[in-house]
C-alpha cells in the first residue's frame, strides 16, 4: 500500500527501463549539476540527451537557469549521466520526487554519485567563489522529520536505518583535492560541512549566525543524500 505521494519500485523501474531502451550508455557515475554548472554536461562526448518532459515519470524543473535535461555521454572515456538541473523541495516537489532521479540512477547501474550546487558560505576563511568539497552534512528538514526515506522501506535501495557516517567517500574526496592540486587551483578549494535548509528564502542574519555556531561551512536549499 502507498499513498499518492509515494512512488513504488515499479515506477522507478519503468523510468529506468525507458532510459535503458533509449541509450546505449551504461553509466557507473551520475553527476547532478547545480546552478551554474550545467555546462559540465555539454562537455560529454557521444551524447544522448533527453528533456525531463520527455522522460516517463520524471519530475519537471521549474528553476530559471536549469535546462531540465538528462545527458548521457562519455567524460574522459568513462560513461556517465548528468542532470542539467535538479529538483528542490521549495519548488513544491515531494521529497520522493526530489530524489526520484537518484533511485533511477541506481537501477541504471550507477554506483558513484557526484552532487554539486550553489551555496552560501558561512566559514570565516572562505572566499566568494570558492569550491567546497562536502565532508559531512546537516539535513535540517531531515532532522525535523521531512525525509525522503519516510514511508515503507524499499530494501532494494538500502536498509531501513542507513548510517550517515561515511556517505561522502574519503577516497573520492582525496581524489578531487589531488586533482585540484595538480591543476594549480587548490587555493580555491575547501572541505567542510554543508547544511540543507528548506528555503526558498535565504537565511535571516540570526539563522546564519545560528548555523555558523553549529559548525556549518556552507548552506543551500539542495538535498544531498
Ligand atoms: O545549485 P542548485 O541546486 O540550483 O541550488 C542552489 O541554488 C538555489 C538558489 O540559491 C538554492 O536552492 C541552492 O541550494
Ligand atoms: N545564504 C545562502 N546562499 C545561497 N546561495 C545559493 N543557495 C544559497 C542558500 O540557500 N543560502
Amino acid at each position: 500500500m502507498h499513498n499518492k505521494d509515494q512512488i513504488c519500485h515499479e515506477d522507478y523501474q519503468k523510468t529506468a527501463d525507458w532510459l535503458l531502451s533509449h541509450t546505449q550508455h551504461r553509466p557507473k557515475v551520475a553527476i547532478i549539476c547545480g546552478s551554474g554548472l550545467g555546462m559540465l554536461a555539454d562537455a560529454l562526448e557521444c551524447q544522448d540527451s533527453f528533456k525531463y518532459s520527455d522522460i516517463p515519470g520524471f519530475p519537471q524543473s521549474t528553476v530559471k537557469g536549469h535546462a531540465g535535461r538528462l545527458v548521457f555521454g562519455e567524460l574522459k572515456g568513462k560513461s556517465c549521466v548528468c542532470m542539467q538541473g535538479r529538483f528542490h523541495m521549495y519548488e513544491g516537489h515531494s521529497l520522493s520526487k526530489v530524489t526520484f532521479p537518484v533511485r533511477v540512477f541506481k537501477l541504471l547501474g550507477v554506483d558513484t554519485l557526484v552532487v554539486t550546487n550553489a551555496a552560501g558560505s558561512l566559514a570565516d576563511s572562505y572566499n566568494c567563489g570558492d569550491i567546497m568539497i562536502i565532508r559531512d552534512h546537516i539535513n535540517f528538514p531531515g532532522l525535523a522529520g521531512l525525509n525522503p526515506l519516510n514511508g515503507p522501506n524499499d530494501d532494494m535501495f538500502g536498509p531501513r536505518f542507513p548510517p550517515m557516517s561515511g556517505v561522502y567517500d574519503k577516497s573520492l574526496r582525496k581524489m578531487a583535492l589531488d586533482i585540484c592540486k595538480s591543476m594549480g587551483v587548490s587555493q580555491y578549494v575547501q572541505e567542510g560541512v554543508y547544511c540543507m535548509v528548506g528555503g526558498p528564502n535565504f537565511e535571516s542574519i540570526a539563522e546564519a549566525r545560528l548555523l555558523h555556531r553549529l559548525g556549518v561551512d556552507a548552506v543551500g536549499k539542495s538535498l544531498k543524500v
